[in-house]
C-alpha cells in the first residue's frame, strides 16, 4: 500500500477524521445520558434565567473532587447544540436550547424516557452481538444476546417492560397531541375503536377523552395491560394478536407494524381485516408508523431514517417501509385502497380499507 500521499494529503486527514468521528460517536449519546441522569436540563430550567457554571456546579449532586470536570461535559453538549451560552454581565451563562427542553422532566412531551429505554444497558448489549447475529440463525441480536425476544423479555423483566412503555407513552402523547389537532376527521362517525399493542393507553385514552361517543378498547399483551383499569369508554384487553384482535368500526396500529417483518405484518393486517369487517360491517385501519423516504433530500432525517431501520432489526424483526412496501402489504393481507397523510415528521396516519 502506497503510504506517501503528498498532494492527498488533505483527503488523508479528512477521511481520518470521518473514521474517528465514527468511532467515538457513541461518546455524544453517552455524555447526553450522563448529563440527563445528573438532571443538568431540569436543573437549569428549574433556575429560571440563564445559569453559570459556577451556578450550575452547586446545584449539581456530584462529588466535590468532579467539580472542574462539569465545563468539559458542557462543552461537548454544547458543540451538539443541547445547550447554548448567553453573556449576563461579564460572565457567560447556560441556556437551554428547542432540543434539551424536549429533555425536561415535566415537559409532557419529553423524549427523556426514550434516552433512558434505547441507551440502557438492556438495549444496548444487542448491538454488540450484531455480527456474531448476521453468522447466526437467531431471529434478533436482541434474542442472540438475551436469549429471547423482546417482547418475552419484557414480560419476564419489570425494568425493561417499564422503559418501554415510560418510552411509547411519551412518544403516543406527542402523536395524540398532533392527530386530534390535525386528523380529527379520521375519527369521525365511529363508535367502537380497538388500539391494537396499544401499549399502556396513552393515545386511546387521549381519543377516548376527545370523542365520548367512542367505545375504546387498548388491546395489548397480557403483561402490559393486567393491572390497567379503564373508564367510562376506555377498556383494557389483553390478548395476542397473532391469535386475535377485537372486532371494531376502526383499529389503530402506532408503531407496530414496523415492529414486525414482512411475513409477521401480513398476518397482523389478515387479522385485522377479519376485526374489522365482521358482522357485514366495513371499518378502516387507522396506522400511525413512518413512510420511509426514498428521495435524497436533508441530511439528517435520511439519518434518521437510517438508525431506526437499524434499531428495528437489532432489538426486533421489524424494519422502516417505503410506501411501494407499505402497499405491497396491504395488498396482500386483502386490503384495496388507502390515504396517506403525513402528520409528524417522517411519520404519517395511514387510513387502509378492505
Ligand atoms: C412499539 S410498542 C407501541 C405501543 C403503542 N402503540 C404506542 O405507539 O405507544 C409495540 C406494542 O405492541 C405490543 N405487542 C407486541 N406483541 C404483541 C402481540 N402479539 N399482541 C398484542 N400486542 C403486542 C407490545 O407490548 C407494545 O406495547
Ligand atoms: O427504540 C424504539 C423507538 C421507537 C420509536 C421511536 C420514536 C417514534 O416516533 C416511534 C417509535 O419504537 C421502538 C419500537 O417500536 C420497538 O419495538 C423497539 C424499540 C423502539
Amino acid at each position: 500500500m502506497n503510504l506517501i500521499y503528498g498532494e492527498h494529503d488533505n483527503e488523508l486527514l479528512q477521511a481520518h477524521a470521518h473514521v474517528w468521528n465514527h468511532i467515538l460517536n457513541f461518546i455524544n449519546s453517552m455524555s447526553l445520558k450522563c448529563a440527563i441522569q445528573l438532571g443538568i436540563p431540569d436543573i437549569i430550567n428549574k433556575h429560571g434565567k440563564p445559569m453559570t457554571l459556577n451556578e450550575l456546579v452547586t446545584a449539581l449532586p456530584i462529588h466535590p473532587t468532579k467539580s472542574q470536570c462539569i465545563y468539559r461535559l458542557m462543552r461537548i453538549l454544547l458543540h451538539s447544540g443541547f445547550f447554548s451560552l448567553k453573556i449576563i454581565g461579564q460572565e457567560e451563562a447556560y441556556v437551554l436550547t428547542r432540543a434539551s427542553q424536549l429533555l425536561v422532566e415535566d415537559n409532557p412531551l419529553s423524549v427523556k424516557p426514550f434516552l433512558l429505554a434505547v441507551l440502557d444497558p438492556i438495549l444496548t448489549t444487542p448491538w454488540h452481538h450484531l455480527s456474531t447475529w448476521f453468522q447466526n440463525d437467531d431471529p434478533t441480536p436482541f434474542a442472540t444476546a438475551h436469549g429471547m425476544t423482546c417482547w418475552d423479555y419484557a414480560g419476564h423483566e419489570p425494568k425493561l417492560n417499564h422503559l418501554f412503555n415510560e418510552a411509547m407513552a411519551s412518544d403516543a402523547r406527542l402523536a395524540a397531541s398532533v392527530v386530534i389537532r390535525k386528523c380529527k376527521d379520521v375519527f369521525e362517525g365511529l363508535n367502537t375503536l380497538v388500539d391494537v399493542g396499544g401499549g399502556t393507553g396513552t393515545m386511546a385514552k387521549a381519543v377516548a377523552k376527545e370523542f365520548p361517543q367512542l367505545e375504546c378498547t387498548v388491546y395489548d399483551l397480557t403483561h402490559v395491560v393486567a393491572d390497567l383499569k379503564g373508564d367510562s369508554n376506555l377498556k383494557y384487553v389483553g390478548g395476542d394478536m397473532f391469535e386475535a384482535i377485537p372486532p371494531a368500526d376502526a383499529l389503530l396500529l402506532k408503531s407496530i407494524l414496523h415492529d414486525w417483518n414482512d411475513e409477521e405484518c401480513v398476518k397482523i393486517l389478515k387479522k385485522c381485516k377479519d376485526a374489522i369487517t365482521s358482522n357485514g360491517k366495513v371499518g378502516k385501519m387507522i396506522i400511525i408508523d413512518m413512510i420511509r423516504d426514498n428521495k435524497k433530500g436533508d441530511d439528517e432525517p435520511i439519518e434518521t431514517q437510517l438508525f431506526f431501520d437499524m434499531l428495528m432489526m437489532v432489538l426486533v424483526t421489524g424494519k422502516e417501509r417505503d410506501e411501494k412496501e407499505w402497499a405491497k402489504l396491504f395488498q396482500e393481507a386483502g386490503f384495496s385502497d388507502y390515504k396517506i397523510t403525513p402528520i409528524l415528521g417522517l411519520r404519517s396516519l395511514i387510513q387502509v380499507y378492505p
